[in-house]
């Protein structure tokens, strides 16, 4: 389960403190789904850092499976990450030096050498985003919809609670874009796993569900 309650968060700025996100709570369940839009600069990729952990709020709290990740030391806070929640960026950050097989091993080999298993999880993840005839390939030979669906198969290899996806079809024409957002679901629901999405696309923002709107810090 995925909670947020009363989360503000400003940034310092030479004058006044820059207060983007104010009194912002959800809570969602195991298998639910959530698309933020707002308009640009309305916080959304601020609240998605907080929600992943990777930015604390002024104030509020965050619970994610019973722990609240900012009580946690750097050490845990960092497994603990690791292990619950899967990234999912615009620009889809693949190592372009490894090739497809170890860019989703990514999340493993943080922690360690990956054993068999693992390994056989992310050629069966490869093979579920149709990409298994591509894993000895390096990034730069793919095509924008085929790293997107490497990042969104390495976002699922430690069976993550929540998956957290800034603008997943951001940089992909309308066919391919829904082509990821097809996957994405897909995957989602076969995972019983949280989904969260910003974005400004309304074909994804639609195909999510459930959909709250950022404006003026807050959520409704
Ligand atoms: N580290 C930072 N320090 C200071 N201000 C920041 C910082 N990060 C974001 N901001 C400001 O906070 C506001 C919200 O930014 P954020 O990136 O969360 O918006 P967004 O809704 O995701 O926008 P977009 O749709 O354009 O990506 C913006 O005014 C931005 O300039």
């Amino acid at each position: 389960m995925l909670s947020a309650k009363n989360i503000f968060k400003s940034y310092p700025t030479p004058a006044e403190p820059l207060e983007v996100l104010r009194d912002v709570s959800l809570e969602l369940d195991a298998g639910e789904r959530l698309a933020i839009v707002g308009p640009s600069g309305a916080g959304k990729s601020t609240l998605l850092q907080i929600l992943g952990t990777l930015d604390a709020p002024t104030s509020g709290t965050v619970q994610i499976n019973q722990t609240d990740p900012f009580q946690l030391s750097e050490t845990e806070l960092a497994h603990f990450r690791n292990r619950q929640i899967g990234f999912i960026f615009q620009d889809h950050h693949l190592l372009p030096q490894l090739t497809v097989l170890e860019n989703v091993l990514i999340p493993a080999l943080a922690i360690g050498r990956p054993s068999e298993e693992t390994i056989q999880h992310a050629t069966d993840l490869l093979e579920r985003v149709g990409l298994a005839s591509r894993s000895t390939h390096l990034p730069g030979e793919l095509s924008g919809g085929e790293k997107e669906r490497v990042a969104v198969a390495r976002a699922l290899l430690n069976r993550p609670t929540l998956i957290l996806a800034d603008e997943p079809t951001g940089n992909l024409d309308s066919h391919t874009a829904q082509a990821i957002t097809d996957l994405l679901l897909k995957l989602q629901a076969e995972e019983n796993a949280i989904l969260v999405t910003v974005t400004h696309s309304k074909d994804l923002a639609a195909a999510m569900g459930q959909q709250k709107t950022l404006l003026d810090g807050r959520l409704s």
